[in-house]
């Protein structure tokens, strides 16, 4: 429930498309709080992106509310920077135009020229400034990818919402862009919705890890705290004790218990279902 100190609070949300026929997501509830990194993850069509289009502000969710610091939220906002699977990038502009231009959006006081030290600063996090020039038609999707990511961290949003951002990046580039984010995360205390299908990049960055059961009806089946240190590094992640009661956990969920959850729903069994809170590797009860 949402109280006078919840970041963002989403009330009952659900989705329909078609007039007739069950909703693709019902009875959606959680918190996420100031500075806390939520990863959701579930199966293709489950609605992960519909549910980070109405935080954005871009869709409308058919019942329910999302609030964030107690507003309900209703269109797009500079708080909120979204970096798609798609780039979205203005064609037309150079890699720094594009950066510059959103920067411009959301600090319309400042001059050219700090707006253009601000955009370089977030182009050099993603290895681009040598690519500062080229039209988005001259990079690879790869690229482009990272100049949405650049774009999104330099309007300084209030919460960053991603959706799959890594999903085309080479595994080298990813690594370095996850440390990126991770040490821009805890230096900001950034909030960050971000939906992944990579459990070992979800148990890199996240607080807690979301679980969607699978649509139609579907519903956030399980918050799941991540039990790792927080001084995370990707380089010896498997060696903690904590990392295979998670992982087992997280792909057993989408191996088995993701399809009995889709069941029980179809048959009308998940009314006023509230999602399991899980520490994998301490509640053993709920370790697979
Ligand atoms: N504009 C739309 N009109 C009709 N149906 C839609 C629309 N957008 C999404 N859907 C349907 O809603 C369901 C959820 O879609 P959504 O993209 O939110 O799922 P997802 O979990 O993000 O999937 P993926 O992991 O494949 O990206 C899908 O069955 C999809 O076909």
């Amino acid at each position: 429930m949402q109280t006078e100190n919840t970041f963002l609070a989403v009330e009952n949300l659900s989705k329909s498309y078609k007039s007739d026929g069950p909703p693709v997501f019902d009875g959606i509830n959680f918190n996420i709080e100031r500075g806390e990194f939520v990863c959701i993850i579930g199966h293709s069509g489950c609605g992960k992106t519909t549910i980070l289009n109405v935080l954005a502000g871009l869709e409308d969710a058919t019942t329910g509310y999302a609030y964030m610091l107690g507003r309900e939220i209703k269109g797009p906002s500079l708080d909120r920077g979204v970096v798609f699977q798609g780039h979205a990038l203005m064609p037309w502009m150079t890699v720094l135009q594009n950066v510059c231009f959103a920067v411009k959006s959301k600090y319309p006081d400042w001059n050219r020229e700090k707006i253009a030290t601000h955009s370089k600063k977030y182009l050099e996090m993603v290895g681009l400034v040598n690519a500062e020039n080229k039209k988005p038609s001259e990079l690879s999707g790869g690229m482009k990818q990272r100049v949405g990511i650049a774009r999104a961290f330099a309007i300084e949003p209030k919460m960053l919402l991603l959706d799959e951002p890594f999903g085309a990046l080479d595994a080298l580039t990813r690594g370095v862009i996850q440390d990126e984010l991770l040490k821009i995360c805890s230096e900001t205390a950034q909030t960050v919705f971000m939906i992944t299908h990579d459990v070992d990049e979800a148990i890199l960055l996240s607080d807690k890890i979301m679980l969607m059961s699978n649509g139609p009806n579907a519903r956030i089946a399980e918050i799941v705290v991540n039990t790792l240190p927080k001084d995370r590094k990707r380089a010896n992640l498997h060696h903690d004790p904590m990392y295979y009661p998670m992982r087992n956990h997280l792909v057993d969920f989408l191996v088995n218990r993701s399809k009995d959850l889709q069941a029980k729903g179809a048959s009308g069994g998940l009314d006023g279902y509230q999602p399991v809170i899980v520490r994998p590797g301490v509640d053993e009860s709920h370790t697979h």
